[in-house]
């Protein structure tokens, strides 16, 4: 089968302008086929903060009334997309950028919750993903960049967390291709315990993650993080990493950044 990554980056390295051009440059210079999948939450945040719109984050997801969905349709569907496709031009990377409505990439539905209403927050799963689409881009070979906005295909966009967004893409085409989906962040993977930089974990297992969350040793965004991670693994995606955004081209090479995802 054909080896493709799927590379997903965040909110912080999309705010520090010189990491993320040298991230774009690593990322371009990957040869064969390839998916960026990027979030932007610490921009949406702050510009949130600055039009006095109050946000609340539950379970790793942010609530999405009227008002924030335009302001991160404006900020991950416009604003970072196109920037990013227009870096990755100008590093000769053929980028195609998209929300999940365009050419119905991504459908999702509206997230239920029997006692929080998340607003315009889109759940998906594999059958969500026009895989076939994906795949003529890559044929074509052009290089997909999906921001976390998502369609119902009844006239609604909604948001979707990017991480489970580069997961459930990973899992849709890790039947047609050998899939190696890399989590990009800050950090060099699991770390166990958080102000020590160099104590990330090779490998960690269901049973490993239990246990360092139970420890509390597991904050904020890296539990969805993991999740996705994990449901992506269970459910067919060859290969899972959690790596330092700094190390991409290592992990290209040899392939053993960061932390790998074990069942
Ligand atoms: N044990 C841990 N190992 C690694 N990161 C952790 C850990 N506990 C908490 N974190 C935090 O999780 C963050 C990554 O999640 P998040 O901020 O959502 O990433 P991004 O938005 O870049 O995808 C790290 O920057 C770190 O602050
Ligand atoms: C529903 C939901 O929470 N969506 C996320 C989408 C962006 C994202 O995931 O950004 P990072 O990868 O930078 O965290 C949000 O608005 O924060």
């Amino acid at each position: 089968m054909q080896k493709l990554y799927i590379i997903k980056i965040g909110g912080n390295l999309i705010d520090d302008k010189k990491s993320l051009k040298a991230f774009l440059e690593q990322f371009s210079k990957i040869k064969g086929a390839k998916i960026l999948i990027h979030g932007g939450g610490k921009l949406a945040e702050t510009l949130a903060e600055k039009l006095k719109i109050t946000q609340t984050m539950i379970d790793g997801r942010r609530i999405t009334n009227k008002k924030t969905l335009k302001l991160v349709t404006m900020v991950y569907a416009g604003r970072i997309n196109k920037n990013l496709v227009a870096k990755l031009q100008s590093f000769n990377c053929n980028a195609i950028g998209f929300s999940g409505a365009d050419g119905n990439m991504i459908q999702a539905e509206k997230r239920h919750h029997p006692e929080i209403d998340f607003g315009f927050v889109g759940d998906i799963n594999e059958n969500s993903i026009n895989h076939e689409l994906i795949m003529n881009m890559i044929n074509l070979g052009l290089v997909p960049v999906f921001s976390a906005i998502t369609h119902d295909k009844k006239g609604n966009l909604f948001n979707t967390n990017a991480d489970t967004i580069a997961g459930t893409v990973a899992q849709a085409l890790s039947k047609h291709f050998d899939t190696e989906l890399l989590f990009c962040f800050d950090k060099n993977g699991v770390l166990e315990n958080i102000e020590d930089e160099n104590s990330n974990l090779k490998t960690i297992n269901k049973q490993e993650f239990s246990e360092l969350k139970s420890a509390g040793k597991l904050h904020k965004g890296i539990l969805p993080k993991l999740e996705n991670a994990f449901r992506a693994k269970e459910n067919g995606v060859q290969k899972v990493f959690l790596i330092n955004e700094k190390k991409l081209s290592y992990q290209i090479k040899l392939g053993n950044e960061g932390t790998e995802i074990c069942l």
